[in-house]
């Protein structure tokens, strides 16, 4: 396992200083960044006693792997990777799961918006399966703007047989394809629930849309064939939020 790793870009290093402040190591400020955007990012690490060295854009660029760092890059101890008993510990505790599946998500720029999506729609926990699935990267991170310290991620080894678990504990599926005959707009999203996405490429694997209670497509009315997997994320996840919440 990796001892260390960087986490870049204001919004997610405030979400790691908010939430898990004793995973960072050193804040790595840009020199000549010391703005009023970062203002409360180093007030915060100054009451951690966290080590703020400043440094050019380029150590930066290089620590980070990206420009996209807005001057302010963290060295991290790594998350505490969930598995499987970690969900189980979940559904212990909530009385009415609210779930997201991704199967197979691999551009870390859809896993990052799929976080901030869940994040917003007040998501209990997302599941992945161990392989074949991008990780929390630093452009994960990045691009969830915070989510990735507020929403869980379990990474299983076997989505199938979680997924079939989920439903032994009360848990319904929804899963989505462009082609079901079902529509979003009519399904029954209220109580415990999962909403599964497939893949960028090739959608649900067999196995786990067989896993699925039921299937069901957000309509489309132009000539595309389907949405990005975070944007339809969005629309299914708001959609079970509207239901709910009514
Ligand atoms: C880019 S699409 C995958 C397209 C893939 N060729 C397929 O046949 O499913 C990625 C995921 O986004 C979701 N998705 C995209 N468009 C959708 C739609 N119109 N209805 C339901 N889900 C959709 C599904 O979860 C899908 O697996």
């Amino acid at each position: 396992m990796k001892k260390q790793e960087f986490i870049f870009g204001i919004h997610a290093v405030e979400s790691v200083l908010k939430h898990s402040p004793e995973r960072i190591l050193e804040l790595f400020l840009m020199q000549g960044r010391l703005d009023e955007r970062v203002a409360p990012l180093i007030q915060l690490a100054r009451e951690y006693g966290i080590s703020m060295p400043q440094t050019s854009r380029k150590v930066l660029d290089e620590k980070a792997g990206s420009t996209q760092h807005q001057g302010v890059v963290a060295r991290v101890k790594p998350a505490k990777a969930l598995t499987e008993h970690d969900l189980d510990d979940l559904l212990d505790k909530q009385d009415t799961p609210f779930l997201l599946i991704l199967d197979g998500v691999t551009d870390p720029h859809n896993l990052g918006a799929c976080l901030r999506n869940a994040d917003a729609a007040g998501v209990h926990g997302i599941i992945v399966p161990k392989d074949n699935s991008v990780s929390l990267t630093a452009t994960v991170s990045k691009v969830a703007c915070g989510a990735a310290e507020t929403v869980p991620l379990f990474q299983v080894t076997n989505l199938a047989r979680s997924m079939r678990h989920l439903q032994e504990k009360g848990v319904w599926i929804i899963g989505t394809a462009g082609e079901a005959d079902c529509d979003l707009y009519q399904a029954q999203l209220k109580g415990p629930l999962a909403i599964a996405m497939g893949a960028e490429g090739k959608g649900l694997r067999r196995l786990s849309r067989e896993c699925c209670d039921t299937l069901v497509s957000i309509p489309m009315a132009g000539s595309v064939s389907s949405l990005n997997v975070s944007v339809a994320t969005g629309i299914c996840l708001f959609e079970a939020v509207r239901q709910r919440l009514g």
